[in-house]
């Protein structure tokens, strides 16, 4: 039995894993053989791995889902009946199964209510196109029980909220039974690793008290991330981040609030098109054919990607000589500013985009959050779906809100050393604190830009 004498089931966040007695750091706490492990990886089933290939990679879940549904027919003639007979009914926190009031209050953060009607899309355009047709077909791997988009949504949500990747993203995901019990926290007292003959294991990462939870961390994800896949959030989610699809537009917006200006002159370049810009915007795969426009606001980004700040930055360099010699990677570098002068306004830009998109919002983080307690003369209560969607855009919010605070804070300090007098020592001062208060590395602008290690931009 993969039941390993530490732990035992409990009912927190619905069932979790409790230690029945104390364990160890890096004591064994359940092993896992191969075969108690659901993939299709190994199946030897053509008519069910024709069916997965016709899945696209990055729907990795979906590709597990087929098999989970194959295993679920099969019933008891299956090994893992006993698993499947115990999975939920249902994860009614994942947006996929949300009301149309939800997905309208979901839809305040595009990012997130995009990736659930995609996923909706899909799942009714594969159940049209492959699935229907298969009773009484030769190639039907579900000995003719129809499959339609409600089980196979059932069936994704199974793996979106319970596979792991032990071995890496090149090898499929598996459902790990009573290890995918545990539940999740940022502060886990358990991981799971790959053990020997193809096992996997799940040790203490620390001493555990008896009658603890057992606690995985499900990895560093954002609320959007938790919520589409694992249908909950966590509040003040350190790794929470808001999404943006990058337009030199927004940019132009967002100086234009923060600076109080009206509307550029009509003979004003665009912003961006300068070749310099053009150049580094490539370099930066935010042009081109490789573009990949996300740039994103987070807590744990030190308030914006580099990327974000690089191109705030460049938008705001005088001149193809202050970014002369600086690298994409150069531009994107907290600790390289431009200038004291180029990094004021570029830290100006960046609030301003912030403001705008909290300005963009239909509510407000005091509306939502008089929602969220109940409406302002005690109304009625959100029902879970709604209130969830209500949570995630007001989590949103507040990352931007927190973001505008620190950036303002930032900008403050720089602009106070803009005086001539000392002002190359007081910005030397300012530029080695980085958002979050720690020591960063010094560069001045005349400086040879240093080599970065190629990490490129994420
Ligand atoms: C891998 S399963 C864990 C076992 C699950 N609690 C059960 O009842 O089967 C992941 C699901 O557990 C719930 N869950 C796990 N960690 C949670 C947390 N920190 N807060 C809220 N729900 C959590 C979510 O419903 C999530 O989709």
């Amino acid at each position: 039995s993969p039941i390993d004498d530490g732990t035992s089931v409990s009912g927190a966040l619905g069932a979790g894993l409790r230690a029945s007695k104390a364990c160890k750091s890096g004591e064994l706490l359940v092993s896992l053989p191969r075969s108690c492990q659901l993939s299709y990886d190994g199946s030897t089933e053509p008519n069910l791995l024709q069916l997965i290939s016709k899945v696209p990679d990055e729907l990795w879940g979906a590709k597990l889902a087929l098999q989970v549904l194959k295993e679920r027919i099969l019933g008891p003639d299956s090994p893992f009946h006993s698993y499947i007979d115990n999975l939920p009914m249902g994860v009614p926190g994942i947006p996929l199964f949300f009301s149309p009031d939800a997905i309208r209050a979901l839809e305040q953060y595009p990012p997130l209510s995009e990736q659930v009607k995609k996923r909706c899309r899909w799942l009714l355009s594969f159940s049209s196109e492959h699935l229907s047709g298969l009773p009484g077909s030769s190639a039907d791997p579900f000995q003719g029980t129809p499959v339609d988009a409600n089980i196979l949504g059932w069936a994704l949500a199974m793996t979106t909220s319970r596979a792991f990747r032990v071995r890496g993203p090149q090898h499929p995901a598996a459902l790990l039974p009573l290890i995918d019990m545990s539940n999740h926290s940022f502060a886990p007292n358990c991981e799971v690793k790959p053990g020997p003959a193809g096992s996997v294991e799940m040790v203490a990462s620390r001493d555990i008290s008896a009658e603890e939870d057992l606690l995985l961390s499900y990895g560093m994800l954002d609320n959007t991330f938790l919520l589409l896949d694992y249908g909950f959030l966590v509040p003040s989610n350190p790794y929470d981040t808001v999404l943006i699809r990058y337009d030199p537009i927004m940019f132009e917006a967002g100086q234009l609030l923060a600076q109080g200006q009206g509307a550029p002159p009509d003979d004003a370049p665009d912003l961006g098109s300068a070749a310099f810009q053009q150049q580094l915007l490539t370099e930066m795969q935010l042009l081109g054919h490789k573009a990949n426009l996300e740039l994103a606001f987070g807590r744990s980004l030190q308030r914006c990607s580099p990327r974000l700040l690089a191109v705030a930055r460049l938008f705001t360099a005088a001149s193809a000589a202050e970014v002369r010699g600086r690298s994409a990677d150069d531009l994107g570098a907290w600790d390289q500013p431009l200038s004291l002068i180029n990094e004021v306004k570029a830290l100006r830009m960046v609030a301003g985009v912030a403001a705008m998109l909290l300005t963009r919002f239909p509510t407000t983080l005091e509306q939502d959050r008089r929602a969220l307690a109940g409406g302002p003369a005690g109304g009625p209560k959100l029902p879970p779906d709604v209130r969830a969607a209500v949570q995630l855009r007001a989590e949103k919010k507040a990352v931007l809100s927190e973001v505008l605070q620190d950036i303002g804070h930032r900008i403050r300090g720089l602009a106070s050393q803009t005086v001539p007098h000392g002002a190359a020592e007081a910005y030397r001062e300012s530029v080695t604190q980085g958002p979050g208060g720690q020591k960063r590395k010094f560069s001045t602008s005349s400086r040879k830009p240093k080599m970065r290690n190629g990490k490129g931009f994420g």
